[in-house]
């Protein structure tokens, strides 16, 4: 094999200004690791992974290409790819890019809305961790977009601050009120002891699960709710969101979903994301 194309490459590169290229490296990692955490656990985090990798590859080896046999045509045409690319990410990042743009509109981040709404996740977090430790059953839907009035009926209305101290005591075992789930909607809970329809029995995972997770699984396959689950067996904490269950689930992407579902950003894009995913699949993380 020649490698004579590789080692001029490689020469090449070690003409550049070390420093230069130590600093565009880690202001490439920077803008890359800031993009696959926006995108994390989002459809499009594998997508831009995928976009970045074939982008890379596709430099590298074009530059090789271009430099052994001197094909500038390519080169050219490379060019016109990538502009093509570029729309066509932006397309496909659509409800990603319109994501970003709002939290850049948003980056008065001191505004007493959002100061309010991050008051009202930690409250939220703070209580599923009380409960997960008490393991206190708990189950708890936060309504988005889709209107879930013909559920919030069949339990009693509250209309309260959200506060840990709440949430804790409604699911109280013994409380008259802490059967069942807890609906929250902004920044206030609105109904406790309300009754969701059960997952269907569809698949082997939802036949495994008790009625409260089945419950979580049930009101977000025909809702853009989402909804967080402590179970009273184990204290798991769980997520249910577009009918599937995320177990295990972690405080910084409990505070990330729930600041998603809260303030409402991804909402828009619940008809769109469900036609994408198609049948309803449950998932087990660890
Ligand atoms: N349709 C429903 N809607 C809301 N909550 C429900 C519903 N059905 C059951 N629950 C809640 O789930 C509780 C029973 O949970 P069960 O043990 O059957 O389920 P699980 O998923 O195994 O939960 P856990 O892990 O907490 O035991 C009930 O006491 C009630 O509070």
């Amino acid at each position: 094999m020649d490698l004579e194309p590789l080692i001029y490459y490689f020469n090449r590169v070690l003409t550049y200004d070390p420093l230069v290229v130590i600093v565009e490296l880690f202001l490439v990692g920077l803008v890359v690791s800031w993009v696959v955490n926006f995108l994390e656990g989002t459809r499009g985090e594998r997508l831009f992974r995928g976009v970045f990798f074939v982008l890379i590859t596709g430099s590298l080896v074009l530059n090789l290409v271009v430099d052994r046999f001197g094909l500038e045509r390519i080169q050219f045409m490379y060019k016109g790819f990538l502009i093509a690319m570029l729309i066509v990410a932006v397309a496909a990042f659509q409800p990603e890019i319109r994501r970003a743009l709002i939290s850049i509109g948003q980056a008065k981040l001191l505004s007493p809305n959002r100061r309010h709404m991050s008051l009202c996740i930690e409250e939220i977090i703070s209580a599923v961790k009380d409960m997960s430790k008490s393991r206190t059953g708990a189950i708890i839907v936060i309504e988005r977009q889709v209107g879930l009035a013909e559920f919030v009926e069949t339990g009693e209305r509250i209309d309260a601050r959200i506060t840990a101290g709440l949430l804790k005591t409604i699911f109280y075992e013994g409380t008259p009120l802490h059967d069942m789930a807890v609906v929250i909607h902004g920044e206030r809970i609105i109904a406790a002891s309300v009754q969701l329809p059960l997952a269907e029995s569809g698949s082997i995972d939802v036949l495994q699960l008790g009625s409260r997770h089945r419950a979580a699984i049930g009101i977000t396959t025909g809702s853009d709710a989402m909804v967080v689950v402590v179970s009273e067996e184990t204290g798991i904490v769980s997520i249910a969101e577009d009918g599937n269950l995320i177990r295990n689930v972690k405080e910084s992407a409990l505070r990330k979903r729930l600041s998603n579902a809260i303030s409402g950003d991804e909402s828009s894009d619940w008809f769109w994301s469900r036609k994408k995913n198609g049948k309803d699949k449950n998932k087990k993380e660890a």
